[in-house]
């Protein structure tokens, strides 16, 4: 097992045999019919708020991810981020690495596959730059010093991403009958920028971006502009195609605890593709680490008793980082708790 990742992925012209996944978790199907994928809301497309409401419910309750244009984010800030992002990535590994070791809690990091690379069975065709982004004051200064603008626009993006998560939470409440702002505070006090970054797999059917997963987040913003993003529906797997400058909301395990299970998290993964770099940028809206996740009691009573316990985030944390993607053992934990 090669307990390096290869240190310059444009040049590789095979996949290394540490990068080749097991037969059954290889990706299968690759391309598909565009007719299936998961619902567009339009944030402004309405005069009336609770056609909105209504669309982002059935659309989490029927998907659990669904895609958001008119959000309010101005395109030229998504682009600018988007280019910063890429411009990180383009680095060479050494100095990527070396901008993410500022962080003595290693909070801010860079990794290849996944952050136990070394302790694992097979690897993963990416490259991860993870940072929390509250408090900026807190963890500005362990950000990518470099590409020069990093910090700047980065910053700008946590503030206006942070704000959209707010107003998608609210539909939320609104449409899961919780009160406004049931969500602000602490409950989405703690959001993590991830930046994927897969470079082009010399054959793409071997191995995965990223495994299959639920996010251990209330809802997750993404942001992509190449295919690779495919989520699990009744079983099969359908694409998330890339709209121009909208975000893919999806539900995290927290909004499930939280919903009492009338939202779910749909299982996705990322492949790889042998023609261009792909980036995404995932803005995790997590709670404060001792922020006690539960049901809402808003949502249960006698006939819709609380199916999942009640946890300190920190707690949950630890036990999915422990689990992995293991969904199963996720679940029992949620449930037993
Ligand atoms: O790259 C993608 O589209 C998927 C990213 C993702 O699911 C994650 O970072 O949790
Ligand atoms: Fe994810």
């Amino acid at each position: 097992m090669d307990q390096k990742p290869p240190s310059s992925w444009p040049h590789v012209s095979h996949v290394p045999e540490s990068f080749v996944h097991p037969l059954e978790k290889r990706p299968g199907k690759l391309f598909f019919d565009t007719c299936k994928t998961i619902p567009v809301v339009d944030l402004e497309g309405y005069h009336d708020r609770t056609h909105v409401v209504q669309d982002v419910l059935k659309a989490t309750k029927e998907f659990g991810f669904f895609q958001v244009i008119n959000h309010g984010v101005s395109k030229k800030l998504m682009d600018d981020t988007m280019a910063v992002f890429k411009e990180f990535h383009a680095m060479r590994p050494e100095d990527k690495a070396s901008e993410c070791s500022k962080d003595p809690n290693r909070s801010c990091k860079f990794y290849t596959s996944s952050v136990n690379f070394s302790k694992e069975e097979f690897h993963y065709w990416r490259d991860a730059l993870m940072h929390p982004c509250h408090s900026l004051e807190e963890y500005m200064q362990f950000w990518p010093g470099k590409p020069i603008r990093y910090r700047e626009v980065v910053k700008e993006y946590a503030v206006e991403l942070k704000k959209l998560g707010e107003k998608i939470l609210n539909l939320i409440c609104e449409g899961l009958g919780l009160d406004t702002g049931y969500f602000s505070g602490g409950l989405s006090g703690d959001p993590v920028l991830l930046v994927n970054h897969y470079p082009p797999c010399p054959d793409p059917s071997l191995t995965l971006g990223l495994a299959k997963h639920r996010d251990p987040s209330l809802i997750t913003i993404l942001y992509q502009e190449e295919n690779g993003l495919q989520v699990c529906k009744d079983d099969e797997w359908i694409l998330v195609e890339p709209v121009p400058h909208a975000f893919v909301i999806n539900v995290g395990y927290v909004l499930q605890i939280i919903s009492n299970g009338e939202l779910k998290g749909a299982e996705h993964r990322a492949v790889t593709n042998s023609s261009v770099p792909r980036t995404s940028a995932a803005f995790f809206i997590y709670p404060s680490k001792d922020d006690l996740i539960e049901p809402a009691k808003a949502l249960t009573n006698a006939d819709n008793p609380p199916i999942y316990g009640s946890m300190q985030f920190k707690e949950f944390q630890r036990n999915y980082l422990s689990y992995g993607a293991n969904a199963e053992k996720v679940q029992k934990f949620i449930s037993s708790t």
